[in-house]
């Protein structure tokens, strides 16, 4: 049984105590563009899950040249993949519209505010190495094409496998746009990348639920770890925390510890995929008095339109391959130019 958590820390790491907590034969591995921060996070499992199987491997969803080159070690390694965590998310230089925030505190809004940050957040993205939007290539093209080359290790005849993407609340309709599906014009890069995650999960089981492929959408809630306290100071997290405690009193969208928030990711892997909804929201919820659950809510999405995404991303991966291929012949020219001259 082999798992894939993308991560080696926050939400992706407290997931991975869990399902080694669940079941002691899981086969688990960690796929993380760092390999001293993997090292750290499999000699902390090993501590408390002694003899636990936990791989590593060196992957970086944000350049498709590392994709690819992560799937062939992964086909190489392992025969099939039953569960493919996508964990792995950026928020990129966050800016919290203070204004809006004390505007919402005193509105009926509030609560929802609190529990999808909507309208007080907004991101500057840049483009990365493959001429992509680095928040839509990260939080979802790397992704993609991760599924794509794992095709034949997800759908086997006669197993079910499972794609679990992590999401968030802060997912919004009106901040993506079909025409714009990397988010260049736009400032709500995050919430677009997160909401194109909720569309393609949708068209995948349109499409592969026939080959024995599930795709499910996870939302941790407000969870404290790198990311958020990318957002603010930490000083201001500290100063605010107990105010933070006693907000969960009100929403229960405030799981706060990694824990927590790996609440739906956990349940998921307890579920038959036939019993679940393609269309719905998996929410880490914890209650005023700390007790987890999870609750499915529908997506705002229309399978068309999912299926329009689906269709862009493929067209989308053919030029960056095809780019990549460009890229790799004229270094090859080159070195072999080199070899010749001295
Ligand atoms: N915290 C929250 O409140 C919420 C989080 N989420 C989502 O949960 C997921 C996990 O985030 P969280 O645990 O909070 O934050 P963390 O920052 O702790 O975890 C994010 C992880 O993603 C990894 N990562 C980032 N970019 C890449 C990349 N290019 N290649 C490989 N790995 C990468 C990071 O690796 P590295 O260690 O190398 O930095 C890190 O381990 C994200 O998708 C996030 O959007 C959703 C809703 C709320
Ligand atoms: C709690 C107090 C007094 C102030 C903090 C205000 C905001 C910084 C905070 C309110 C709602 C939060 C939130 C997120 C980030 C921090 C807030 C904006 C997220 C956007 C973090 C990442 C996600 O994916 C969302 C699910 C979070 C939604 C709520």
């Amino acid at each position: 049984c082999v798992c894939l958590p993308s991560v080696c820390s926050g939400i992706g790491l407290a997931l991975c105590e869990r399902l080694l907590t669940e079941d002691t034969q899981l086969r688990l591995c960690l796929a993380c563009r760092n390999m001293q921060r993997a090292e750290a996070a499999r000699s902390a499992l090993l501590t408390s899950h002694t003899g636990a199987h936990v791989d590593l491997l060196q992957l970086d969803v944000g350049s498709v040249e590392s994709v690819l080159d992560a799937a062939e070690v992964v086909k190489s390694r392992y025969n099939r993949i039953d569960f493919l965590y996508l964990n792995a998310g950026i928020m990129p230089n966050p800016q919290v519209d203070i204004r809006a925030f004390f505007k919402g505190l005193f509105s009926r809004n509030v609560i929802n505010m609190f529990a999808t940050a909507e309208g007080l957040l907004t991101q500057q993205d840049r483009l990365n190495s493959d001429g992509l939007q680095e928040v839509f290539a990260t939080n979802l093209f790397g992704h993609f094409v991760l599924i794509r080359e794992l095709e034949p290790l997800l759908c086997q005849t006669g197993h079910t496998s499972r794609v679990v993407w992590t999401s968030s609340s802060n997912a919004r309709r009106s901040a993506f746009s079909i025409d714009d599906i990397q988010h260049r014009k736009g400032t709500e890069p995050y919430s677009s990348s997160k909401y194109a995650s909720d569309m393609l999960s949708v068209a995948l089981n349109r499409r592969m639920n026939g080959q024995g492929l599930f795709s499910s959408v996870v939302c941790p809630g407000l969870v404290m770890t790198n990311l958020t306290y990318g957002i603010l100071p930490s000083s201001f997290w500290t100063l605010i925390m107990p105010i933070m405690w006693l907000i969960r009193i009100f929403t229960n969208t405030f799981t706060l510890t990694p824990y927590n928030g790996a609440e739906a990711l956990h349940w998921l892997f307890l579920q038959k995929p036939e019993s679940l909804d393609p269309r719905a929201k998996y929410h880490s919820l914890t209650s005023g008095l700390g007790t987890n659950y999870t609750k499915p809510r529908q997506m705002d999405i229309d399978g068309e339109t999912a299926d329009v995404l689906f269709s862009k991303l493929l067209e989308l991966e053919k030029v960056v391959r095809r780019k990549l291929c460009e890229r790799n012949a004229d270094n090859e020219a080159h070195q072999r130019y080199l070899s010749e001259i001295e």
